[in-house]
């Protein structure tokens, strides 16, 4: 039995710690990220020396990355860049206490050893020296809740975070989810497009984030006990399934779509029924195992009607023992609007939302155990016809700027005017999508200008508010005319001014 084990075990050893060590670099090199490189303080004296980008990108440093990209949602950028940095911080340390542990293994196994210690039967077994080290100090696991309206920026976040850090990134619906047996997805299935965005490595999908949407569609739905006959399996079952694996478990998911479920008329099916394999086409495994325990998982939903739980609560302990947590004007009072729901006037920006505490969410129909996973809480404030002008024409990729691309292919400068900017944001607020709205709102106006423009000799285009609101059609000039298009720019520019 030992002359059979020894052979087989060393090897084994080794490549884990030859992964493992593969999985670190690798985490390494991605924690050090653009955000680090770029935005590191160097020139400025109070935020603190340079320092050599030996670890995770700072809170701050995420911050000022995520500000190029996302408007507002301040406290959402510190919350969720304060969890991503503990949360690699954390993975780091998991993985450095690996790799010790890996080296234990190895040493022990080294004919070294043997030397170093003439009496191996004296020498004690590898888990003995794992347990005679100082016990690691583990963190706990922080999964971030995040709650705002439709089209706020919470996937845009998330997403933004994961491609600074360069981790795999997984987006699913948990509308889709549905307890293991019944019609549905399984919730490993968010696992399985982590795995697939890490082009099927297991190592690096194992340090990922996993985004799961519309949470809030999870929520227990009322008059279900949770007994055989009633079962919640889209609401409470989820809840059940998804907790186990946020805490960390092993998920083995199916290689679907990769090369062990290749078609039989593709290529890689044909290379495989014909047992040919290109040279480089390492055979793949048909599932994997996935250790989720050090994979962030980012929740989000709007949350429709979690207010009126969080003022009837706020209400209840007001009542003869606080004073209201805003002062009531005459005028709110009279309209009969509670008032010290309405955004905090003593701190811009504030929402009711913002007084969401966990018992909240178990009164929306979460389990108290699936909301302690989520330590993390964060929300979003609506955007505002201000803030949709700067997602409009600030970030970085801003539609504006993708437009004005597009036609610049062409040969074609495109021109909106303020008051053109305004309108489309007031729309796209009137609305009630968030920003989301504003592609639609953009592609409906740019139709016609994207139909006429191909082909003919129009060199300009110029989109004012009357366009926006339907009123003109759009600007066009042709070669030549560029004065008298900078002119009327210019003219509609100064109306506005006046
Ligand atoms: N705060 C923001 N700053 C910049 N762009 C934003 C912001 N919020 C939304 N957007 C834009 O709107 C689009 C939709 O945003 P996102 O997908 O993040 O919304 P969401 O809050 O996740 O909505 P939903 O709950 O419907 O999924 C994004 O692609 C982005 O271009």
């Amino acid at each position: 039995m030992t002359i059979l084990t020894a052979p087989l075990s060393r090897p084994t050893a080794r490549t884990v710690l030859w992964r493992s060590k593969l999985g670190f670099r690798q985490l390494a090199r991605s924690v050090q990220t653009k955000a680090q490189v770029e935005y590191t303080p160097r020139d400025s004296e109070d935020e603190g020396p340079y320092e050599a980008p030996a670890s995770v990108a700072t809170p701050r440093q995420l911050v000022r990355y995520l500000d190029e990209f996302v408007i507002g949602q301040e406290n959402a950028k510190k919350v969720l860049s304060v969890a991503v940095f503990n949360h690699y911080n954390r993975v780091r340390a998991n993985f450095a206490a690996k790799l010790d542990e890996e080296q234990d293994v190895e040493w022990s196994n080294n004919e070294d050893s043997a030397r170093l210690h003439p009496h191996p039967h004296r020498m004690p077994p590898p888990h003995m020296l794992l347990q005679s080290r100082e016990p690691f100090p583990l963190f706990e696991k922080s999964n971030v809740l995040v709650i705002g309206p439709t089209g706020s920026g919470k996937t845009l976040l998330a997403k933004t975070l994961a491609r600074v850090l360069d981790v795999p990134f997984s987006v699913s619906d948990a509308t889709s989810f549905t307890q293991a047996g019944y019609v549905g997805d399984d919730v490993e299935t968010c696992i399985q497009r982590l795995l697939q965005s890490a082009n099927w490595d297991p190592y690096r999908a194992s340090m990922g984030i996993v985004y799961i949407d519309e949470v809030d569609k999870i929520a227990r739905r009322s008059g279900h006990s949770g007994t055989e006959s009633t079962r919640d399996v889209g609401g409470e079952g989820v809840q059940q399934s998804l907790l186990r694996m946020m805490e960390g478990s092993i998920v083995t998911v199916q290689a679907k779509g990769s090369q062990a479920e290749a078609p039989p008329g593709s290529s890689e099916g044909r290379a495989r029924n014909s047992g040919q394999r290109g040279l480089n086409m390492a055979p793949k495994p048909d599932s994997y195992n996935i250790d989720t325990s050090n994979v962030l998982f980012v929740l989000s939903g709007a949350f429709v009607g979690l207010d009126s739980v969080i003022k009837r609560r706020v209400a209840k302990g007001s009542i003869g023992f606080t004073a209201p947590l805003n002062p009531v004007s005459t005028e709110e009072s009279s309209t009969g609007f509670m008032p010290f729901f309405t955004p905090n006037k003593s701190q811009p920006g504030s929402h009711v939302l913002d007084l969401v505490e966990p018992t909240d969410l178990v009164k929306y129909g979460f389990i108290p155990e699936f909301i302690s996973r989520l330590p993390s809480i964060t929300t979003l404030a609506p955007l505002t016809p201000a803030d949709l002008r700067r997602v409009l024409t600030e970030v970085r990729g801003s539609l504006i700027s993708q437009y004005t691309a597009l036609f610049g292919y062409s040969g074609v400068e495109i021109k909106f005017t303020g008051g053109a900017l305004d309108a489309i944001c007031l729309k796209a607020a009137e609305r009630g999508g968030g920003a989301r709205g504003l592609r639609g709102i953009m592609e409906s106006i740019l139709l016609e200008p994207m139909y006429e423009v191909p082909g003919s000799n129009i060199r300009h285009v110029l989109i004012t508010e009357r366009v926006v609101n339907g009123l003109d059609a759009p600007g066009y000039w042709c070669k030549g005319d560029a004065n008298k298009f900078w002119a009327a720019w210019t003219q509609e520019a100064n109306v506005k001014a006046a």
